[in-house]
Formats: C-alpha cells, sequence, structure tokens
C-alpha cells in the first residue's frame, strides 16, 4: 500500500515510511491512495478469533510487504497479550441495543493502548531494522501521553516528548507521565492548551532542519498507523452484534477525530457501520460545523473530560480529503482559511455528504454527569466522562431508530477521573493494583513557555544529552 499527503505536495511514501516520517512534509497527513476492501466472507471470518489475530488480518493490506507474514502476526500477540481483559476490547450490554465497547483494559487505561502498543512494537523493529534512533514528540490532553510513555519507556533507540497542557489534566493522568523514571523520557507542562501544543508539534514537523537534526517521528493520530490499528474493535464488536449481515451504529467520543476516523475507515473498507456519532463535550466545534458548514475556532473550554477539551480536529482533514473528492487544492484552502481567519466553511454539497454519514451531540458537564448517574442507576454500570458524553449521543440515536444497536466507545477507565465521578456516584472508583504507585511517587517535569523555539531549544539540548553528543 502507498500512502499520499492530504496537501498533494509531499513524496508519496510506503507504509514504513509513513510510520516513521508521522506527519508530511507539505504539513498534511498521511493517507492511504485508496482503502483496501474486506469482502463479507473475510469480515464473517473474524468471528471468535482471538483480538491479536483479528488485527492481523484486518491490518495486513496496509502494512504490505513491511510487516509481512507471520511477523505482523507476532507482533499483535506482543501488543495484546498485557491487556488486563482476555478479549483486549469486551462489550457489555447496559440498555436495549445499546453497548459499551470497554477500550481501556491496556496498561495506562485509555483507548490509546490498543494502538500505540502495536505501534511502538512496530517503530521500534522499523528502527532497529534501519540501524536509526529518533526523538518522538507527542502532544496530549492526557491519554495519548501515558500511552506512548508506556510503549516507549527504556528503549534506547528512542526519546520522548510530551507536551501536556499545564493544570488541564487530571491527576491521575498527570501522575501517569510524570512519575516515570526511565532517562529517555521528558514530559513538558506546556503553559497554553492542547491546541497549543498540537500546533507546536506540527510547527516542529514542519521545520525541516529540525525534523532531520533530531530525527522527529510523531506518535499521534496524525500517524496513519494509529488510525489503523483503532479501526480493529469496529470489526470485531460489528461482528459480535451480527456483523457484517447486521449494520450497528457507533458512538464516539471525539477530540482529535482519530477514533472516529477509524470507523468511517472501517466503513469505506466495508464493514456495514449505519451511524457514526460524534460525541462532543462543551468543545463541541465539530456539532456546531455539522450544524452549520461552519468550522470556527473558539477558546477551549476546561471540563470534565479534559482529553476531548480540543478545538482544532486534526484528523478531520483526512475526512475532508475524502469528502472532497481527494482533492488537495481544496484541503490546501481551507487549511489556509483556518491558519487565517480561524475559521473555513464548507460547501453545501461536502456538508451533505458529511451528513450522510455522521451525526453529532454534544454534552457540557451537568448533562455529562447527567448521563453518568442515569447509567449508574439504571445498570450498576460506571461510565468516566468520555465515554459518558458517548452514551448519551447513543440514547438519542436509539430514541430515533431502536432496531439498530449503537455500540458507545468507553475510551477511559472511571478511575482516571476519580473525582469527577465520586461527585456523580458518591463512589472513588479504585485504581488498578498496578497504577496504585503512581500516587505516591515522585513527579518530573519541565514548565516550558507556549512557544515553539523554547520548545525546540529544549527538546534540541535534551535528545542530544541522550545520544551523548552535547
Ligand atoms: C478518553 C478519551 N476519549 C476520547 C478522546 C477523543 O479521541 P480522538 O482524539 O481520537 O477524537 C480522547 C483523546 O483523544 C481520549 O483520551
Ligand atoms: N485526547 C488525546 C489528544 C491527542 O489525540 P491523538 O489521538 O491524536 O494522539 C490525548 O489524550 O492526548
Amino acid at each position: 500500500m502507498r500512502y499520499i499527503s492530504t496537501r498533494g505536495d509531499a513524496p508519496e511514501l510506503a507504509f514504513e515510511d509513513v510510520l516513521l516520517a508521522g506527519l508530511a512534509a507539505d504539513g498534511g497527513l498521511y493517507t492511504p491512495v485508496a482503502y483496501p476492501r474486506l469482502e463479507r466472507e473475510a469480515i464473517a471470518a473474524l468471528a471468535g478469533l482471538p483480538f491479536a489475530q483479528a488485527s492481523a488480518n484486518i491490518i495486513a493490506p496496509f502494512v504490505g510487504e513491511a510487516f509481512s507474514g507471520s511477523a505482523l502476526g507476532e507482533l499483535t500477540r506482543g501488543a495484546y497479550a498485557g491487556f488486563r481483559h482476555a478479549a483486549v476490547a469486551p462489550l457489555t450490554q447496559i440498555d436495549d441495543n445499546l453497548f459499551v465497547l470497554e477500550l481501556f483494559h491496556g496498561p495506562t487505561l485509555a483507548f490509546k493502548d490498543v494502538a500505540m502498543q502495536l505501534l511502538g512494537r512496530m517503530m521500534n523493529e522499523a528502527l532497529a531494522r534501519r540501524g536509526l534512533r529518533a526523538t518522538i514528540v507527542g502532544a496530549t490532553s492526557g491519554d495519548t501521553g501515558a500511552a506512548a510513555i508506556e510503549a516507549f519507556r527504556g528503549l534506547d533507540r528512542v526519546d520522548v516528548f510530551i507536551l501536556y497542557p499545564h493544570e488541564r489534566v487530571s491527576n491521575v493522568q498527570r501522575r501517569q507521565m510524570t512519575t516515570i523514571a526511565d532517562d529517555n523520557i521528558h514530559t513538558i507542562a506546556l503553559t497554553g492548551s492542547f491546541d497549543d501544543a498540537q500546533a507546536i508539534l506540527k510547527a516542529l514537523f514542519r521545520d525541516q532542519r529540525f525534523r532531520e537534526e533530531v530525527g522527529l517521528a510523531g506518535v499521534n493520530s496524525i500517524n496513519w498507523a494509529r488510525v489503523v490499528a483503532q479501526t480493529v474493535y469496529y470489526f470485531t464488536s460489528a461482528v459480535a452484534l451480527g456483523g457484517p449481515l447486521r449494520a450497528a451504529s457507533f458512538a464516539v467520543p471525539t477530540g482529535n477525530f482519530g477514533d472516529i476516523l477509524a470507523g468511517f475507515v472501517a466503513k469505506r473498507m466495508g464493514l456495514p457501520i449505519d451511524r457514526l456519532l460524534i460525541a462532543t463535550n462543551a468543545n463541541d466545534i465539530l456539532a456546531r460545523v455539522l450544524a452549520s458548514g461552519a468550522y470556527e475556532l473558539r477558546a477551549v473550554t476546561p471540563t470534565l473530560s479534559p482529553s476531548m477539551d480540543i478545538q482544532i480536529s486534526s484528523n478531520f482533514e483526512r475526512l475532508l480529503f475524502d469528502m472532497l473528492g481527494r482533492d488537495p487544492a481544496q484541503i490546501r484552502a481551507l487549511m489556509g482559511s483556518l491558519d487565517q481567519s480561524r475559521r473555513f466553511s464548507l460547501a453545501p454539497e461536502t456538508l451533505a455528504a458529511i451528513r450522510a454519514e455522521f451525526d453529532a451531540c454534544s454534552s457540557n458537564d451537568e448533562e455529562t454527569t447527567a448521563e453518568i448517574v442515569r447509567t449508574f442507576r439504571a445498570s450498576g454500570y460506571v461510565l468516566d466522562p468520555h465515554g459518558a458524553t458517548g452514551v448519551r449521543a447513543a440514547r438519542r440515536r436509539l430514541a430515533e431508530d431502536p432496531a439498530t444497536p449503537v455500540v458507545a466507545l468507553a475510551t477511559a477507565h472511571p478511575a482516571k477521573f476519580p473525582d469527577a465521578i465520586e461527585a456523580a456516584i458518591g463512589r472513588r472508583p479504585p485504581l488498578p493494583e498496578h497504577l496504585a504507585p503512581i500516587l505516591e511517587a515522585r513527579e518530573r517535569f519541565s514548565v516550558l513557555d507556549n512557544d515553539v523555539a523554547t520548545v525546540a531549544a529544549f527538546i534540541r539540548a535534551r535528545a542530544r544529552a541522550a545520544r551523548g553528543t552535547a
């Protein structure tokens, strides 16, 4: 499989190059030249397979020769061996036709582990094959950072720098990142929002000199490998509910649009998906764009679901690329307008094409808390605040169409947000035992100004030091 940039001005690459490149050199996002199709029989044959095997089957057409034959199966088996649930991503029914897909059984208790545990293994192998080292820089609103740190800690081929918004992640989320003592891990508390962190990350990727100097690599969902690994649980859960003979809808707590984009890709690959429901918190830019066609940046509002406190949803660019007939000139024009005037407008036919497949539902903190309470009272199930926005979107859909099952993605474990849960239902969900030490361990992080040059200088100094060349 070959990959092209959404902005049309970067070289076409093979999977392993895309894996190591992260963002395309023209600022665009890599996407496959065409989506591979899984025939109905191949989808049906996923039933009953271990998650790791299903993952290898689904991902194989995307990786081509890079991880051919048994190599991919070995990587997926390794990636999911440490999950705390044998099914990796189990489904739980909480109401009529309403199912929760638990994606938080990985080491850091968030859906990010599903892709990151595989990405870490793939990247390490690709770097070893090429005899390279890399400097991974990641932006996080709380969960990607911990998942990346867990996947890459202690490896000598990589230095990891994680930028998170200072004082805007939960205590558990912060400690999952800042208490890790490995020398190759560097956590940066940025005096800004996640959007600021992601803007710095993209600026670093656009600086060709810096990129080459430090061997820059990215593990956010701007990296295509993250998206493709996230398609797997759409297949496994849909098949468990009767797919491909029966369609399901998916309600997805959304921020950077990487998770729901994976659902869109699964649908393009042939999985019968009815509706893709974008669930947002008060940072509702995606709900607003679906309502009006105007993608308009506003200041980020802190909420009970901090990982979704995002306005610039990077992967929306990949969706637009497909919805605009894969025309990079139109993407360049929209992204240029976003940079210059903090907004762009979609043409009526583009908006109609998006609405044909997606709905959106935003929930403020009160509504999120009410959903946690409602679900707990009705079924005893404890949702985290991110998952609660998804379940609320799912209930709204079921009120319109009770016959089609809806899978709501539970993207984080409630123990990551104990204060919000306690305020809602009067109980503090305990942290799984393996994470208990982080509550006492010493924290290490550097507070940096929201400024590209400051962050670049910090990374340069530390990355060199780690290589013994300072
Ligand atoms: C717990 C949780 N839910 C939902 C999201 C949103 O996912 P995405 O950014 O892929 O839209 C995130 C962050 O990405 C998250 O950490
Ligand atoms: N919510 C995310 C934001 C980054 O998302 P990614 O999927 O693009 O890595 C987080 O928790 O960091």
